[in-house]
């Protein structure tokens, strides 16, 4: 299993961090047979799994109920679980209390929180505890409300700067990475030549560290429309469909069950069951 050392090394030898997310037992089972150097449990999962509309409805249970079923999908690989929304505002104590559970309860091996100026003392206070922190900028989709919609950030000059600067100090804070989300390739590749620790882009161009995408967007599953950042490799749903239309029409059409399907009884015990209703 790679590590957050491992990490640090592959971007010194210009080796590509893989991420994905993963929600449940299967999801992360495929993802490690797929080869994935990191599974992320993103708080997404509110939204592909849960049907909200928004991150902000996830809660901290929600998250480990989650991560617990990575885990055991997963055994060997680097997991990542999203803090969730305010669960690292409150206080320092507060953060590192549910921190804690999330690692403790779930197995996995690291947190990770949105945002810079007062999370850094978060970050920095989880790291001092001993728990891994990956730090996410650009679209935090927590502050959705905030940013008003799902935008591309870092669009102007004293944006740009401003993100340079927040990446310098998540590493400070001891980050071991930092996920970037939609912000343009220029910048991005920037804020990676700006700190020697890894960025796992999303909507963020090629040239950082590594790149993340959520599960269902790949795979194409129950997404009905995805950012212009994802790479859809399939489109799993409607085999998914069909296949569920053909079992109800055989159900329907007395197609199914046939008798491969059937457990039978032996003659001589349906002899006894008869002779004993009789
Ligand atoms: N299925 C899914 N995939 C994700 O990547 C994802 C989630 N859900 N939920 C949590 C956040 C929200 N994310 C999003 C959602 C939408 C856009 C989006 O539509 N962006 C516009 C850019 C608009 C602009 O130009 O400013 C796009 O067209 O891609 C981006 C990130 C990323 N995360
Ligand atoms: C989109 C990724 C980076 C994320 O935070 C999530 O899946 O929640
Ligand atoms: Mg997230």
């Amino acid at each position: 299993m790679k590590q957050t050392t491992d990490f640090l090394k592959m971007k010194e030898v210009n080796e590509k961090i893989v991420m994905l997310t993963a929600y449940d037992y299967p999801s992360a089972k495929q993802a490690e047979q797929g080869g994935v150097d990191v599974i992320l449990v993103g708080d997404s999962l509110g939204m592909v799994v849960l049907g909200y509309d928004s991150t902000v409805s996830v809660t901290l249970d929600d998250m480990i109920h989650h991560a617990k079923a990575v885990k055991r999908g997963a055994k060997d690989t680097f997991i990542v679980v999203d803090m969730p929304f305010l669960t690292y505002h409150l206080s320092v104590k507060d953060t590192l209390i549910n921190a804690g559970r999330l690692i403790q309860e779930t197995g996995a091996h690291a947190v990770k929180l949105e945002g810079a100026d007062e999370v850094i003392e978060k970050i920095a206070a989880i790291t001092k505890a001993g728990i891994p922190v990956c730090a996410h900028l650009g679209l935090t989709p927590q502050s959705v409300g905030v940013l008003g919609g799902y935008k591309v950030q870092g669009k102007d000059a004293q944006a740009a700067k401003k993100l340079i600067e927040d990446a310098k100090k998540c590493e400070e804070a001891g980050a071991f990475a930092i996920v970037l989300e939609c912000v343009p390739k220029q910048l991005a590749k920037e804020v990676s030549k700006s700190v020697s620790i890894p960025i796992i882009g999303i909507g963020a161009g090629i040239e950082v560290d590594g790149q993340v995408l959520v599960y269902h967007d790949i795979l194409g599953y129950g997404v009905e429309r995805v950012p212009k950042f994802v790479k859809q490799y399939h489109s799993v749903n409607p085999f998914m469909i069909e296949s569920i239309q053909a079992y109800a029409s055989d159900v329907k059409n007395k197609q199914f069950p046939q008798e491969k399907h059937t457990f039978t009884m032996k003659e001589e015990e349906l002899k006894v069951l008869y002779g004993g209703l009789e």
